[in-house]
């Protein structure tokens, strides 16, 4: 069948995309083999969030001592269990979202799908399972899969939630909290499950390759991270190689490359993610089949393939909902002929939530150096603002700023603390919107609150 629209992937950017030009009056047709919605609302974003609600309760009750009287917890993952399945993911059911879906005019097919070059009049031919469909138009919203590093021993072992290996899918499914987990990467995923299920009892040994944790933030906030997970009992084994990896003991035995070992009932991999670009006939329109990103422009057009365009995880831009939703928003202005509310991307912004949440804007200090800007930077502790000096435990982190000293502007910003994911949203303002140093120093900023932080960041400028 004919379409002007064909949208393979339906994540959070491709359903947004499809949907709103069907809702528009546009034939779409949305291809997806498996979840409307994608990895965020069944196996990522949303599911590790209410972990990490749960989490920050268990923790917030392990403080009232010393601050409020006496309390006492008793953790029971399997309440957040039941909210992930009932609440969340409908039991991993998407029955609601196709509806919704087909509910904007657009016709779904749960299949794998593929680009299959070009017809003789020159439209875009795609194949979704057995059939063969043509547009002028087709987006490419596939997203990532889990990254399985090539770690001896690790393709021997299954991979399930009743296995011993876990992925983001797996562990995002698992009714109770293991006794104890290995997390393989210091990465976004590993820090925020390993706290997670660290405050729910389990034993959590995280090893990371590289020298910090959180290796593309500010320096200084993968050590306070280090520093409050050794704190709650997470071994954190920095600068380790994992060699090989077996089945044995109560579970799976992990070998470092220093000869130690560490056995925990699952290992959970989260070690990076690999686009899902292969298998998708690229080369039938000329692009390379081994490209692990699609270039994009700012009408999200991969250059050089005419009517063909890719949004979200796949570009590379930034691996966040919030990105594949802009993406799809412009992109959707675009397709409709709309002004486009385009950006850039020089302000992207995005937050890890653990606990401290780190939130972060544009660059790092190194990354503005590496750019040749002339770097000042200005840093706040926490623990010396008034507000959190009063917040006691849990207020571990800083205030950094990053600013081009010859434009008088801030170029990054990172914020480490309690709800470090919200007050970043005042700097991603400024680095947006190029706020001058000087009016950010002529502000007000209300006493005694965690983002009078960042006016003392910016007093520090130097
Ligand atoms: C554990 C975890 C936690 C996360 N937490 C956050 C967070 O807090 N905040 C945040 O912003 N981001 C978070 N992310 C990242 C976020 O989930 C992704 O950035 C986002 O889902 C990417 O959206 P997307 O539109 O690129 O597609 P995806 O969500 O990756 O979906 C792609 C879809 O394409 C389908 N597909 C793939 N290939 C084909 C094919 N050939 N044919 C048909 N269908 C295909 C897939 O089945 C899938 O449904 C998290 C990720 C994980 C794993
Ligand atoms: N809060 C959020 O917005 C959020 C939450 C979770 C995930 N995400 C997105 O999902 C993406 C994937 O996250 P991720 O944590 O899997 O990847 P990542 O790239 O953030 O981290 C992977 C880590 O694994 C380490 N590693 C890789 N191979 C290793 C090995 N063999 N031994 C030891 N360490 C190894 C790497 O050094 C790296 O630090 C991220 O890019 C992130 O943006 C976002």
């Amino acid at each position: 069948m004919d379409y002007d629209l064909i949208v393979l992937g339906l994540g959070p950017g491709g359903e947004a995309v499809a949907g709103s030009v069907a809702e528009a009056g546009r034939s779409v047709l949305g291809v997806d083999e498996r979840l409307v919605g994608g990895e965020c609302p069944y196996f990522g974003c949303i599911p590790s969030k209410m972990i990490l609600r749960g989490a920050e309760v268990l923790a917030e009750s392990r403080r009232v001592d010393g601050l409020a009287g006496r309390a006492q917890d008793t953790p029971d993952f399997a309440v957040v269990a039941r909210r992930i399945r009932t609440e969340a993911t409908d039991d991993w059911d998407d029955a609601v979202a196709v509806e919704r879906f087909e509910g904007q005019g657009a016709t779904f097919s749960r299949s794998h799908g593929r680009l299959a070059g070009r017809t003789d009049d020159g439209r875009l031919r795609v194949e979704a399972g057995e059939e063969t469909h043509t547009a002028s138009r087709v987006v490419i919203a596939t997203g990532t899969r889990p990254a399985l590093p090539p770690v001896t021993g690790l393709a021997d072992l299954a991979v399930g939630v009743d296995d011993l290996v876990w992925t983001n899918r797996e562990v995002l499914r698992t009714p109770q909290a293991p006794e104890s987990l290995v997390v393989l990467g210091g990465g976004v995923i590993s820090c925020e499950l390993a706290q997670g299920f660290a405050r729910f009892g389990t034993g959590v040994t995280l090893i990371e390759g590289g020298s910090r944790l959180l290796g593309r933030e500010e320096p200084e906030a993968g050590e306070v991270l280090s520093a409050v997970f050794e704190r709650e009992g997470i071994d954190v084994r920095l600068g380790s190689q994992v060699q090989t990896v077996a089945a044995g003991g109560k579970g799976v035995v992990v070998t470092l490359a220093d000869g130690s070992s560490v056995t925990a009932a699952k290992l959970l991999v989260a070690a990076g993610r690999t686009t899902n670009l292969d298998h998708l006939g690229l080369e039938t329109v000329g692009l390379d089949p081994q490209a692990t990103t699609l270039d994009i422009d700012e009408h999200m057009a991969v250059p050089g393939v005419d009517g063909l365009f890719a949004i979200g995880d796949v570009t590379g831009k930034g691996p966040f909902t919030h990105v594949s939703v802009w993406q799809a928003r412009v992109l959707t202005q675009h397709l409709l002929g709309q002004d486009e509310e385009f950006g850039g991307y020089d302000a992207l912004a995005w937050a890890t939530f653990t606990d401290p949440e780190v939130g972060r804007v544009g660059k790092t200090e190194q990354e503005a150096r590496d750019a040749g800007s002339n770097v000042r930077v200005g840093v706040q502790q926490i623990a010396s603002n008034s507000r959190g000096w009063i917040h006691g435990p849990g207020n571990d982190g800083f205030v950094k700023v990053v600013e081009d000293a010859d434009r008088g502007v801030l170029v990054g910003a990172t914020v480490v603390g309690p709800y470090g994911g919200e007050i970043i949203g005042m700097l991603t303002v400024a680095v947006h919107a190029e706020v001058p140093v000087a009016t950010l120093r002529t502000m007000h900023y209300v006493f005694p609150t965690l983002h009078r932080a960042v006016l003392e960041a910016v007093q520090a400028l130097a």
